[in-house]
C-alpha cells in the first residue's frame, strides 16, 4: 500500500456491455474527482469520436515502437486491434494523489494486477448474453463478421468475472454508476480506516 498515492480503479468487460456509456455517466457527475486515463488503440476511429478524447489513435508501426519503447502499463490485442494505457499519465496522476480510472478488456486487467495488485479491479456485467448481443448489435458500429468475433471474445470474458473484486451488473446504467460509486467510496474508507491505524509503520517502513 502507498499511502500517497491515488486509487487505480479498472473497469472491465466485455464488449457492448456499456462500459463506455456507464463511465460516461461517471464522470458526467460533478461529484466524480477521479482521472480517466485515455488508452492509445490501432482500431479506426469511429464515426462521433475524437483524437484525444475517445482515444489516442495510432498506426501498427507508432504502437509497435510505443511497445518497445516500455510506453505501455499494459496492452492487448483484442480482436486484431492493439489496445494499450500510456504509463506517463497514470504514474503521473496518481502520484499527484488522483485515483485513475481505467476502461479495459480482461488481458489487459490481468496485467495490471501483476503491476498494480492494490488496484480496485470492477467487472461489469450484462445481465445477460442475449442483452449483451443485443446491445452490441444495437450499437450499429461494427460489421457482422467483428461482431460475431466480439461476442466468441465476451464468453471468455465472462468466464473470468471471479478474477474480479467487484461484480456490478449494467441493467440500468445510473444504477450500475450508483454501484461503482458505492464501490469505490467503500475502498476509499476502507483504505483510510487502516491507513490512520498503521500510518506510523507505513512511514517507518518507507524510510
Ligand atoms: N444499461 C443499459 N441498458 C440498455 N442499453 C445499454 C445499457 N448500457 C449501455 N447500453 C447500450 O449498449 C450499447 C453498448 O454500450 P457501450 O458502447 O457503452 O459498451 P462498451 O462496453 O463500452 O463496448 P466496447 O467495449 O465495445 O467499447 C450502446 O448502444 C449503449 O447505449
Ligand atoms: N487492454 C486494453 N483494453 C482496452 C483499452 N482501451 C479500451 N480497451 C478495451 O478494448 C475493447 C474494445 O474497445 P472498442 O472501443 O474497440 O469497442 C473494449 O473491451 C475496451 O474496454 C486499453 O487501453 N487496454
Amino acid at each position: 500500500m502507498n499511502i500517497e498515492k491515488g486509487l487505480l480503479i479498472v473497469l472491465s468487460g466485455p464488449s457492448g456491455v456499456g462500459k463506455g456509456t456507464v463511465r460516461k455517466s461517471i464522470f458526467d457527475d460533478p461529484s466524480t474527482d477521479f482521472k480517466y486515463s485515455i488508452s492509445m488503440t490501432t482500431r479506426k476511429m469511429r464515426q462521433g469520436e475524437t483524437d484525444g478524447l475517445d482515444y489516442f489513435f495510432k498506426s501498427r508501426e507508432e504502437f509497435e515502437a510505443l511497445i518497445a519503447d516500455d510506453q505501455f502499463i499494459e496492452y492487448a490485442e483484442y480482436v486484431g486491434n492493439y489496445y494499450g494505457t500510456p504509463v506517463q499519465y497514470v504514474r503521473d496522476t496518481m502520484d499527484k494523489g488522483y485515483d485513475v480510472f481505467l476502461e479495459i478488456e480482461v488481458e489487459g486487467a490481468k496485467q495490471v494486477r501483476k503491476k498494480f495488485p492494490e488496484a480496485l479491479f470492477i467487472f461489469l456485467a450484462p445481465p445477460s448474453l442475449e442483452h449483451l448481443k443485443e446491445r452490441l448489435v444495437g450499437r450499429g458500429t461494427e460489421s457482422d463478421e467483428i461482431i460475431k468475433n466480439r461476442i466468441l471474445e465476451a464468453r471468455k470474458e465472462v468466464e473470468m468475472m471471479n478474477l474480479y473484486d467487484y461484480v456490478v451488473v449494467n441493467d440500468e446504467v445510473e444504477l450500475a454508476k450508483a454501484r461503482i460509486q458505492s464501490i469505490v467510496e467503500a475502498e476509499h474508507l476502507k483504505r483510510e480506516r487502516v491507513e490512520a491505524r498503521y500510518r506510523k509503520m507505513i512511514l517507518e517502513a518507507k524510510k
